[in-house]
């Protein structure tokens, strides 16, 4: 016979505590970063010329995605000493104590290893090999070795958000070419003024838990000179599809409008008004303005890229 305290020993089923659960894992993946990360991929796929099995299509963005997210799950656990410094990374599953360290790190391994294999099997070799070596670049070399290193970490350790353009390419075709290259440069210049926008409210953040970051080592004032003077070659650089007759006249005319206002966005921040240290006297205002801007820039010069190739160039 069941009795009433014979049924409160059977484990139950808890759907809310799975699906926290299952958030905190998927928290361990960035996944508000990968989503453009492997939108970029995609553009370096869709750029490819001939035509991709929509299937094979599909599994190497989803390589591109577990290969991402796999990267941020090893960063997250590498850094969990500093996440839990800083304001901004503290609640994140590690350091709140949601998820065991050896877990996340288990996870991060298995996930690179499957996206490796996979993007091999599906595609070809080459494409897995560079989607492994974007994970080693994030995972070791910008984490484990620059961040904590240099105040120019994300100068070099940008590079590792830069490949997914050339990943995608070369997962359409086997090899590479000049526009995915054009594309990984876009990126690479694309993430100082990026992270470095950001990085000027996060400052405090940073200084606490010792990470070199620019405007902790060289100051807010340098930081402001070197976000416009990043904003200004990519800029140039973002034209180069146009000069190399890769592109035509939709994508030029967006790369100009967004070119403005990315430096219009730069020399707000530097024209901030700011104590003698270079610190903003206004909140910070414009340099959040221009990571948020920093963002839709590359989301839409991307967009720009896709629509100019399929609707102009044919
Ligand atoms: C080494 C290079 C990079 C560094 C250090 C960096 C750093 C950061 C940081 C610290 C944040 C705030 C994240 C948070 O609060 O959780 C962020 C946000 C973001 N980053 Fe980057 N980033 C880099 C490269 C990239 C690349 C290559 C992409 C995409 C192509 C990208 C896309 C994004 C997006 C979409 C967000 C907004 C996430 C949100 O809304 O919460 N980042 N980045
Ligand atoms: C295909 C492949 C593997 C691509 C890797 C691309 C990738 C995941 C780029 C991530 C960029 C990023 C979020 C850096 C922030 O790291 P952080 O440690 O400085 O930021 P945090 O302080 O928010 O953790």
């Amino acid at each position: 016979m069941s009795t009433g305290a014979a049924a409160s020993e059977v484990p139950r089923f808890d759907a809310a505590l799975v699906g926290t659960e299952a958030r905190d894992w998927f928290a361990l993946l960035k996944p508000r970063v990968i989503s453009l990360v492997v939108f970029t991929g995609a553009a370096g796929m869709a750029m490819a010329p001939g035509h991709l099995n929509p299937v094979i299509a599909c599994v190497a963005i989803l390589c591109i995605c577990m290969a991402s997210g796999a990267a941020g799950a090893i960063n997250m656990w590498y850094d969990r000493d500093i996440d839990a410094i800083m304001t901004r990374t503290a609640r994140r599953p590690i350091p709140d104590g949601r998820i065991r360290q050896d877990q996340a790190l288990g996870f991060g391994i298995g996930l690179s290893t499957a996206s490796v294999l996979l993007m091999w099997l599906a595609t070809n070799a080459l494409a897995a090999f560079i989607l492994a070596f974007s994970i080693f670049f994030y995972a070791v070399i910008y984490t484990m070795w620059l961040k904590r290193s240099t105040p120019q970490n994300i100068v070099i350790g940008g590079a590792a958000g830069a490949f997914p353009p050339m990943i995608g390419w070369a997962a359409a075709t086997g090899s590479l070419d000049v526009m995915p290259i054009v594309m990984f440069a876009i990126v690479f210049l694309w993430t100082p003024p990026h992270f470095w926008s950001l990085s000027l409210y996060a400052c405090k953040d940073y200084g606490r838990a010792g990470i070199p970051m620019l405007p902790v080592v060289r100051g807010a004032r340098h930081t402001r000179w070197q976000i416009l003077i990043y904003t200004l070659i990519l800029s140039a650089v973002s034209l180069v599809p146009s000069v190399l007759h890769q592109a035509g006249w939709l994508y030029s005319a967006t790369a100009v409008l967004l070119d403005a206002g990315f430096v219009g966005c730069a020399i707000r921040v530097l024209r901030d008004r700011q104590d003698a240290t270079g610190v903003s006297l206004t909140g910070d205002g414009a340099a959040r303005q221009a990571f948020r801007f920093s963002l839709l820039y590359l989301f839409l010069l991307f967009c720009g890229l896709l629509a100019d190739h399929f609707l102009i160039m044919g």
